[in-house]
């Protein structure tokens, strides 16, 4: 027999029926909700009240006999979810862009720089009791400033981890994507020539036009791509056999981004390699051996983890759902919706971010 279920109402007369299959953190979206004639249920299941969190043909068409119409994911990523299925069932698919562009990229910053300078290996050390006092060898690591940041998918996220990379480490920068990330180089062109100005020596750019340009020339490589079919595994080991073999390898994309059997072996055979992960192929399991491997920082997906990014992804995914409740039309750019997440003000009428993003009409 199924485990019952915990929920926690809100507003119980309320006309429209919005669940939320997990507690979200904050009180806004909850208000914006319940402020708009709507009912809230939500789980308050520790964990999850669904078996997956992939959402396909099953759950939209089950949402869609339940008479729903709107479905948003608490995420900027929607690997999660099959677009098709629910355009089939006309079901509207959320997602909450811009407001994690930046805690995303600050985490994987704290793993590169984690892993460069092996923060876990010594503080494992210190606390085992084995510091004797200060050697000359112990726990050397990698300096960033001056050498070749990396990156792979230059989006939103991309984008601002090599900035900070770029202005906090004095790193040049290398990229690839599908696309050409024209603000970004014309940051780092505008800076080189600011240190250069200021007598210091320039940073630089460039696109690189292969994947393995960025892997051979770069000393920290961060991946920031979509997983899809054209990104999954795209760390693989004749990848990796290119990569130096004292390079940083950070993950804050999507675990199928790195083929992470392979990655276990290449960090077998080579100590000086190091990586940074936030996520794993097979979440929430680790592939066996990583775990043990001190050449690995590993962090649980905590990314997106900060108070106001949390708080502004629980608002987003509200507004998504209650935008299409109330025939309101999509936000004309997901990259900026700041608009949406001032505190005090009354958020426009607009769906925040809706990708599959057909005229409310049409769904
Ligand atoms: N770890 C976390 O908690 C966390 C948090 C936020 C986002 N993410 C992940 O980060 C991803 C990126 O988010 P974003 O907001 O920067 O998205 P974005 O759409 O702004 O950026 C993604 C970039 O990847 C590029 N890309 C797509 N296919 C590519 C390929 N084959 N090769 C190279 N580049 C390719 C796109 O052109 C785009 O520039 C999300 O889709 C999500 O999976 C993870
Ligand atoms: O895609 C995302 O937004 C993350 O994985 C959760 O923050």
């Amino acid at each position: 027999m199924a485990k019952p279920i915990s929920i926690e109402v809100w507003n119980p007369s309320g006309k429209y029926r919005v669940v939320s299959t997990k507690s979200m953190p904050g009180t806004r979206w909850i208000r914006l909700l319940t402020d708009n004639d709507c009912r809230l249920e939500i789980c308050t299941e520790a964990k999850t009240i669904l078996s997956v969190d992939d959402w396909g043909e099953v759950l939209f068409s089950a949402l869609k006999r339940a008479g729903g119409t709107a479905f948003s994911n608490m995420a900027v990523g929607y690997n999660n979810v099959d677009v098709e299925a629910a355009n089939r069932n006309g079901i509207a698919v959320g997602n909450t862009p811009g407001v994690l562009t930046e805690t995303t990229a600050e985490l994987a910053a704290s793993l590169t720089l984690a892993a460069a300078r092996r923060i876990v290996e010594a503080d494992q050390f210190m606390r085992a009791g084995l510091y004797e006092g200060w050697l000359p060898h112990l726990f050397v690591g990698n300096l960033l400033k001056g050498q070749t940041v990396g990156v792979i998918g230059a989006g939103r996220i991309g984008s601002a981890y090599a900035r900070m990379m770029i202005e906090g480490f004095k790193m040049n920068l290398i990229y690839y994507d599908l696309y050409q990330a024209t603000r970004l180089e014309k940051f780092v062109t505008a800076y080189g020539q600011f240190l250069k100005a200021n007598g210091e020596q320039p940073v630089t750019w460039k696109r690189a036009a292969t994947m393995e340009d960025v892997l051979r020339e770069a000393d920290v490589i961060s991946l920031h791509p979509v997983l899809d079919k054209t990104t999954y595994h795209l760390i693989n080991p004749e990848r990796l056999a290119i990569m130096k073999k004292d390079a940083v390898l950070v993950n804050a994309s999507r675990g199928p981004v790195i083929d992470e059997v392979a990655l276990v072996e290449h960090l077998k055979a080579n100590p000086m390699f190091r990586v940074g992960l936030d996520v794993f192929e097979d979440e929430p399991y680790m592939k066996p051996g990583l775990a043990d491997m001190k050449n690995a920082v590993v962090v649980p997906h905590i990314a997106s983890a900060s108070k106001w990014t949390r708080e502004g992804m629980a608002t987003l995914a509200a507004l998504n759902v209650l935008g299409k409740i109330k025939g309101y039309p999509v936000w004309g750019n997901p990259n900026q919706v700041e608009p949406f997440l001032k505190e005090s003000a009354t958020p426009p009428p607009a769906c925040p971010s809706i990708v599959n993003g057909m005229p409310s009409s049409k769904l």
